[in-house]
């Protein structure tokens, strides 16, 4: 049980413009899904928060910010409530803690709050203060029974200062540790490569060092946060319906170079294997690596699609940190060769162990 001396989220009700209809394609009893947003200081996450807020897009927004102690208030204060866009709805503050640990609880029932409010709410963000390793947030998102079907973890999008990523690697070249930052890429879905206006010379390079930590993760560049917003809703990365995607974005992570690798940091890596497996195997081959931690490596995300003996389903395999789901999807297409794909991005990540490990989850 969660510690109840904690402060009860706040919650600022905000003045009602007229209700719109629900956007085509959701029901009123479908999962509000959550965008999670990190970011380094100063990377620009309350920009793309207001830039959210005052585009137009039709959609009833909610946001929950977790801040810290003296912070409380300013982060508020400093958010443009759906200026000339749809209003932000609800507002949410988790005080005193990180978002991962003390304010759990908090969290749990400020999402609760928002989604039994009785006009519908599209869509959450959740803006995160620094957090270097969102997979607790994920699995609170993801798994908590509490919340179960009723709002759906849609991606983790971190905001990075291009200006300062750059520096961060540059300090960290010579050395066998690794910018901070690469851990938020690596958990990441989607990066906003953030002020490139103050970045001269050329961005490709910032993006194939991404790459090199996240294969997986969908670039866009921007000047104060001004992304496409198809880029923010509904990108469904943690559901089984992006499996299809998942292929492309295999197939482009073979072509990151593997000199963008450095050598204890973090990395991306696909295992490949045509064989059927047995699904009790490859649970407990996930169980070995992400909680027995058997082996030097530091598994963060997990992402694929698994051909299981004696099913016609395509399996999709998700997990981050420790928490893993593998679920069936759909059925494989008649004209689709049916194999096991599955991209590890982690620590130390050793190719042969993976590969081998896993053929021994063949039925
Ligand atoms: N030049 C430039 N400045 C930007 C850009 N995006 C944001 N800024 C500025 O950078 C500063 C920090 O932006 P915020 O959006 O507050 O960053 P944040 O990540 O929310 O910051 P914290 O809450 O402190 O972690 C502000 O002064 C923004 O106006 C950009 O693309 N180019």
């Amino acid at each position: 049980m969660e510690d109840d001396d904690e402060c009860p989220p706040l919650a600022v009700e905000l003045p009602r413009e007229t209700p719109s209809p629900p956007p085509a394609g959701t029901s009123s009893d479908s999962p509000v899904g959550v965008t999670v947003i990190t970011g380094y200081l100063g990377a620009g996450k309350s920009t793309l928060v207001n830039y959210i807020l005052s585009a137009q897009h039709g959609k009833k927004i909610a946001v929950i910010l977790n801040e810290f102690g003296e912070e409380i208030g300013v982060e508020r204060a400093m958010i443009n409530e759906g200026q000339g866009g749809t209003l932000v709805e609800e507002w949410v503050e988790l005080a005193n803690g990180c978002v991962c640990c003390t304010v759990k609880h908090s969290l749990v029932q400020a999402l609760e709050q928002l989604v039994q409010r009785k006009e519908r709410i599209d869509h959450i963000l959740l803006e995160t203060t620094g957090l270097a390793d969102p997979a607790p947030l994920v699995s609170i998102l993801w798994l908590d029974d509490q919340l179960e079907s009723s709002i759906r973890l849609d991606s983790i999008i971190t905001v990075i200062d291009a200006k300062n990523f750059r520096l961060q690697i540059d300090e960290h070249k010579n050395s066998s540790s690794f910018p901070e930052a690469f851990h938020q890429i690596a958990f990441a879905d989607v990066v906003i490569l953030n002020k490139i206006d103050l970045v001269e010379d050329s961005l490709e390079d910032l993006e194939r060092q991404i790459h090199g930590v996240n294969a997986l993760v969908t670039v866009v560049r921007s000047v104060r946060c001004q992304v496409d917003l198809n880029k923010v809703f509904d990108q469904q990365a943690y559901g089984s319906k992006n499996s299809s995607q998942l292929q492309e974005l295999l197939e482009y992570s073979k072509s990151v170079p593997p000199n963008l690798r450095h050598d204890n940091s973090i990395s991306t890596l696909c295992i490949c294997e045509q064989d059927p497996v047995s699904l009790a195997k490859v649970e407990s081959w996930l169980e070995d690596l992400l909680w027995e931690r058997k082996s030097d490596m530091d598994i963060y995300r997990c992402k694929g699609i698994l051909h299981v003996h004696n099913s016609d389903q395509v399996h999709t395999l998700q997990a981050v940190r420790e928490v893993y789901e593998v679920l069936p999807a759909r059925e494989w297409s008649k004209t689709e060769s049916r194999t096991n794909k599955i991209v590890v991005i982690g620590r130390n990540l050793d190719i042969n162990i993976l590969q081998d490990s896993f053929s021994h989850c063949k039925h």
